[in-house]
């Protein structure tokens, strides 16, 4: 099983940004994970494409772009252009998820659909087989440093049996609270990609964090 760490750049020093991009670079980091907030579907505001271009200008891994914005179709073909590899949009946010999936899908990214603390994985069912990645969000969008919301690992669960048979390669990724603590028991529960923020990036060693991560998440065992 591959596991994949993406450290969310949200809790990065947007002061210092290329460096932490760098230092991401020579990790065993997998992807960049890029939190795009409107201040309108979530209570808080975070970055748009000049960002965004900045970022991939020095990211040497493949940038998972999480939408928590409305309306996301008007915007899905301009973040594939700033260079999101992955795009992720929230089920609440779409009123024509299907048409949104075709869309990321025709801009060239891989697609995901995230799922806040309240929704259940069964209202997936009618679009499992056209998703590369399901982003379950374990702590309410809108902010890093949150704490883990423990029915996330009921959700897990509960995706991993929604998929089975129809999409077995679906990447499960957890988004929230995520770190050193819950990352083993999250992977042997059947997620296996990992955003993290301020576990990695208010440590000391960030690398040496994301390096404890990856081998965690190697040594868990399915359940
Ligand atoms: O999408 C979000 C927050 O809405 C996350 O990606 C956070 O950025 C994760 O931060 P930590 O909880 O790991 O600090």
């Amino acid at each position: 099983m591959k596991y994949i760490i993406a450290p969310s750049i949200l809790s990065a020093n947007f002061g210092n940004l290329q460096r932490d991009i760098e230092m991401i670079n020579n990790s065993e980091a997998d992807w960049f994970h890029v939190d795009v907030m409107d201040g309108v579907f979530v209570p808080n505001i975070s970055f748009g494409f000049p960002v965004m271009a900045a970022v991939k200008k020095h990211a040497t891994k493949p940038l998972d772009v999480h939408l928590m914005i409305v309306e996301p179709d008007k915007y899905i073909s301009d973040f594939a252009k700033a260079g999101a590899d992955r795009i992720t949009v929230h089920y609440e946010a779409c009123t024509h998820l299907h048409r949104s999936i075709q869309l990321i899908k025709a801009s060239g990214c891989k697609a995901g659909v995230a799922l806040n603390p309240h929704t259940p994985v069964t209202l997936l069912q009618d679009v499992i087989e056209d998703l590369d990645l399901v982003l379950i969000m374990s702590v309410n969008p809108g902010f890093g440093g949150q704490a883990f919301i423990h029915n996330t690992y009921k959700k897990i669960q509960d995706l991993k049996a929604l998929i089975k048979g129809i999409n077995d390669d679906l990447i499960i990724e957890v988004d929230g609270g995520v770190g050193l603590q819950n990352i083993a028991a999250l992977a042997s529960a059947g997620a296996n990609a990992f955003v993290a923020g301020n576990a990695i990036f208010a440590t000391e060693s960030p690398t040496t964090t994301i390096a404890k991560m990856k081998q965690l998440t190697h040594n868990s065992v399915s359940i």
